[in-house]
């Protein structure tokens, strides 16, 4: 397996960075600029693998999409003007895009079958397939519809009641897309606040929807309108340099033009509660709200995470885990079971990948347990084809003492492809 040296012991951290476009929000300006009629033109779109799937699939709907860089503009034609394809549509390595595509076709009178690579091939389906088949949608798939590939008819659907057995927004966004194209009324009941860009998305083109605590309703039938998006930094993304600027000695980086919606700050709450000098400045509306945040090297401790957090920065843990073992003390995580449905088992690879380099890490049914402050040592590391894995180990590299090889770099490019040219501005 080709390895790739990564740069170690680094002595400062220094500068600042534009942060490219936000991934959830990336992949439905495409989506809800196809649903809607008329011209969607949107800026600071994510250039990620995944994102540029999205786009491919909707071409083989029958969408023009123009896209150069960071500006996509999309010409809409309504859900009717979505034509059945005559090819498979293929979402690479990307929950999000199948999740939420699956949303769509359900209500499609057409046929047609979407494919991923290795790692979507072992991620649960049923979560999304089981409510648009009672919304009336046929689809059907490998292993009773867990697994791609997955074969959809759509159509006559009509509103449903739903109480969401595990806290998604991919689940929730997938019911709200079929319900947007369904007779009457639908009904989402989350478990635990997540990520709210899809109801966001609804209301910005022109569409409404009803929100009470966790319960979301949504009717049949209303048109969307084509309209502008300008895509804020990733919170997601910013997260490997949150971490990096808070633990390589002598650090300071201001990360620009980071989204701050609420149910994505989870790591800003907890990295303050550990003890992280973090400032946010110049908060405004971009689209949503964003605001640019300035990380210096700080002293740590421990803490627990765990509960109606854990929505909040699901997709920043493997960084937390890296950020504990830096920590003075314990850091427990807890209730964090989804991790073992993303690109890869996360609480796996991220306890075996730390372990490698040298950190007390130890996995526990839900979550992790990590033990700090460990100075880390070096060795091969992998990614496993897991993107935030890679960058996370890519961060731990800088304070490790001995060289750090990583294999299987290639899988970052899914949501930052210019990860390590923004890593190697700031190593001074
Ligand atoms: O809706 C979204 O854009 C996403 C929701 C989350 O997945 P789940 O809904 O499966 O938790 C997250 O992990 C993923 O990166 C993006
Ligand atoms: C889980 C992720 O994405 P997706 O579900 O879209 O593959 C992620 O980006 O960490």
């Amino acid at each position: 397996m080709k390895t790739t040296p990564l740069a170690i012991n680094a002595a400062k951290l220094q500068g600042h960075l534009q942060i490219p476009g936000d991934k959830s929000i990336s992949h439905r300006s495409i989506m809800f600029g196809a649903i809607a009629n008329g011209t969607t033109t949107i800026t600071n779109f994510l250039t990620g693998d995944d994102c540029l799937r999205t786009i491919a699939c909707f071409r083989k709907l029958g969408v023009v999409i123009e896209q150069e860089g960071e500006r996509a503009v999309v010409f809409g034609k309504g859900f009717t003007g979505l034509n059945e394809p005559s090819e498979v549509l293929d979402v690479g390595n990307s929950g999000t895009t199948i999740r939420l595509m699956l949303g769509i076709l359900a209500g499609r009178p057409f046929f047609s079958t979407l494919i991923g690579d290795e790692s979507i091939g072992k991620r649960p389906m049923t979560r999304v397939t089981k409510p648009l088949l009672s919304l009336g949608a046929n689809i059907d798939g490998r292993s009773g519809g867990e697994y791609t590939p997955i074969a959809v008819r759509g159509g006559g659907l009509t509103g449903i009641e739903y109480r969401l057995p595990v806290a998604s927004a991919q689940v929730k966004s997938a019911i709200l897309l079929a319900g947007l194209q369904a007779d009457g009324e639908t009904t989402v009941i989350e478990t635990s606040k997540t990520r709210d860009h899809t109801e966001r998305m609804i209301q910005h083109f022109g569409g409404k929807l009803e929100v009470d605590g966790l319960t979301i309703k949504v009717q049949g039938g209303q048109p969307l309108q084509g309209t502008n998006v300008e895509v804020p930094g990733d919170i997601s993304s910013a997260a490997f340099f949150l971490v990096a600027g808070a633990i390589v000695p002598n650090s300071e980086i201001m990360l620009k033009n980071v989204g701050l919606n609420p149910t994505r700050t989870g790591i800003i709450d907890v990295m303050r509660e550990m003890g992280a000098d973090l400032q946010v400045k110049n908060e405004r509306e971009q689209f949503e709200p964003v605001g640019d945040v300035i990380i210096k090297t700080s002293t740590l401790k421990g803490t627990t995470i765990e509960g109606d957090m854990i929505p909040r920065l699901i997709d920043e843990i493997p960084i937390i885990a890296l950020l504990a073992t830096q920590a003075e003390g314990v850091t427990i995580i807890k209730d964090a079971e989804e991790l073992k449905v993303k690109e890869t088992n996360r609480i796996d690879t991220v306890v075996r990948e730390l372990q490698k380099l040298g950190a007390k890490i130890e996995s526990t049914n839900d979550g992790m347990i990590i033990y700090g402050k460990q100075q880390l040592l070096g060795g091969t590391v992998s990614s496993h084809g897991d993107h935030r894995i890679g960058m996370m180990l890519a961060v731990a590299s800088l304070v490790c003492k001995e060289q750090t090889n990583l294999e299987n770099i290639e899988a970052i490019s899914v949501s930052y492809p210019n990860f390590f040219n923004h890593l190697e501005s700031l190593l001074k």
